[in-house]
C-alpha cells in the first residue's frame, strides 16, 4: 500500500480553486497534487472560489425553503413516477440507500440538463418539471446548476491532470451531460417513535456520479467514513463547497480515487422537528461514456476490480437498487 492511502485525517483538507485557475504554473501544479491526494485517500475536499456567489446561494435557499414549505399535496404535482425521479419532486422517504430497505427521512426535487427541446430529444433527457408556486425556483436552479457545472468542470481538469491525461480529458465526456442538482429537506419530526426506528436522514452510500460538488454541508449531520472505520464530521466554512468523489470516477480509476461511504446522521432527538437543508450538485457524464478501467489505473498490485461498462447502463443499475427505478 502507498503512504498516501495511508495517512488519516481528522479533517477533510480545503484548497482554493483560484490556484487551479490561476494561471501561475507552480500553483496549478500544487492543487493538482493535493487534490490528488486527498481523492487518494479520503475522498474528500472543502473548496473556496467555486463561482457560486453568495447571492446566489442565499436566493437559491430561499426558493428551495418556499418550494418544500408547500403541502404536500401541492408538492406532489411535480412527482412523475415514470421518470425513476430522475426529474422533479420525490416524496418523504421514497429513496433508500443501497442494499437497505428503510427510506431516508427526506424529500427532494431534481433539476436535469436545461436544452432546447430538440436537444433534450437528441439527448435522450426528460424535461425539466418547474412549480408553478415558486416561479423563481427555475432561475436560481439552473444558476446554481451552470456555476456548479463550471466549478465541476476544472476540478475534472485537475483531476485528469493527476491521473496523466490530458487536461481536457473529461471535458468532452461531461459536455451536456446527465447531471442533477438535487435540492434536500431533511423534514421536521414532531414524533421521533412515528418512523422506523432505523430512519435516518440518509444511510450510508457512494454517491453514483462523477464527482459531487455539495452547498450547504456546513449545517452538522454529514460525516464520512475514514478507511480506518471512524466516522469524521465534515467541517466546511460557508464559502466553501465540499467536493467527493463518485462511484463512477472511482471504478473509471480502478479503485485509485476513492468514493467514500457517508451519510447524514439524524439531530439529537429533541432536535427531530428542525428542517436540514442542502443542495448536492451530482455531475454525471453523458450516457455512452466507457467507465472502463483505465490502463494507467492498472497494475500487477491493482488488477482490474471491474467489468466494462458505460455511465448509462450504470446508472440504470443503481437506480434500480436505489428503489427508484422499477424493474
Ligand atoms: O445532505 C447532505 O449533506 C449530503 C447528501 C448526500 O450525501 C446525497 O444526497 O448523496
Ligand atoms: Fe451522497
Amino acid at each position: 500500500m502507498d503512504t498516501i492511502t495511508e495517512k488519516l485525517v481528522d479533517k477533510i483538507p480545503s484548497l482554493d480553486l483560484a490556484d487551479f485557475t490561476s494561471g501561475n504554473a507552480a500553483r496549478k501544479q500544487q492543487f493538482v497534487q493535493n487534490l490528488g491526494e486527498a481523492f487518494q485517500s479520503i475522498g474528500f475536499v472543502a473548496i473556496r472560489n467555486h463561482g457560486l456567489s453568495d447571492e446566489l446561494s442565499k436566493q437559491l435557499y430561499a426558493a428551495v425553503q418556499k418550494f418544500f414549505s408547500l403541502p404536500d399535496d401541492v408538492k406532489q404535482k411535480y412527482e412523475n413516477p415514470t421518470l425513476a425521479g430522475q426529474r422533479g419532486y420525490v416524496g418523504k422517504g421514497k429513496e433508500h440507500a443501497k442494499g437497505r430497505n428503510t427510506g431516508d427521512l427526506k424529500e427532494f426535487y431534481h433539476v436535469g440538463q436545461d436544452l432546447p427541446a430538440a436537444e433534450l430529444q437528441a439527448e435522450n433527457y426528460p424535461a425539466n418539471i418547474w412549480p408553478n408556486e415558486v416561479p423563481e425556483f427555475k432561475e436560481m436552479t439552473l444558476a446554481a446548476y451552470r456555476a456548479l457545472e463550471q466549478a465541476g468542470t476544472h476540478m475534472l481538469r485537475a483531476i485528469a491532470l493527476y491521473l496523466g491525461l490530458d487536461e481536457d480529458y473529461f471535458d468532452a465526456r461531461v459536455h451536456h451531460g446527465n447531471s442533477i442538482l438535487r435540492a434536500i429537506h431533511y423534514f421536521p419530526i414532531e414524533n421521533p417513535d412515528s418512523v422506523p426506528a432505523d430512519a435516518v436522514r440518509a444511510a450510508e452510500h457512494g454517491d453514483i456520479n462523477l464527482i459531487t460538488l455539495l452547498m450547504g454541508a456546513s449545517a452538522d449531520g454529514l460525516q464520512v467514513l475514514r478507511r480506518d472505520g471512524k466516522w469524521i464530521p465534515i467541517t466546511a466554512l460557508p464559502d466553501q463547497i465540499v467536493v467527493n468523489v463518485g462511484d463512477m470516477l472511482s471504478r473509471h480509476t480502478n479503485n485509485k480515487l476513492k468514493s467514500t461511504i457517508h451519510r447524514v446522521v439524524n439531530p439529537p432527538r429533541e432536535l427531530m422537528h428542525t428542517s436540514r437543508y442542502s443542495i448536492p450538485f451530482f455531475m454525471h457524464p453523458r450516457t455512452e461514456m466507457d467507465l472502463t478501467c483505465l490502463d494507467g489505473c492498472i497494475d500487477a498490485e491493482n488488477p482490474k476490480a471491474y467489468p466494462d461498462t458505460t455511465a448509462g447502463e450504470f446508472l440504470t443499475e443503481r437506480l434500480i437498487e436505489l428503489g427508484l427505478l422499477k424493474k
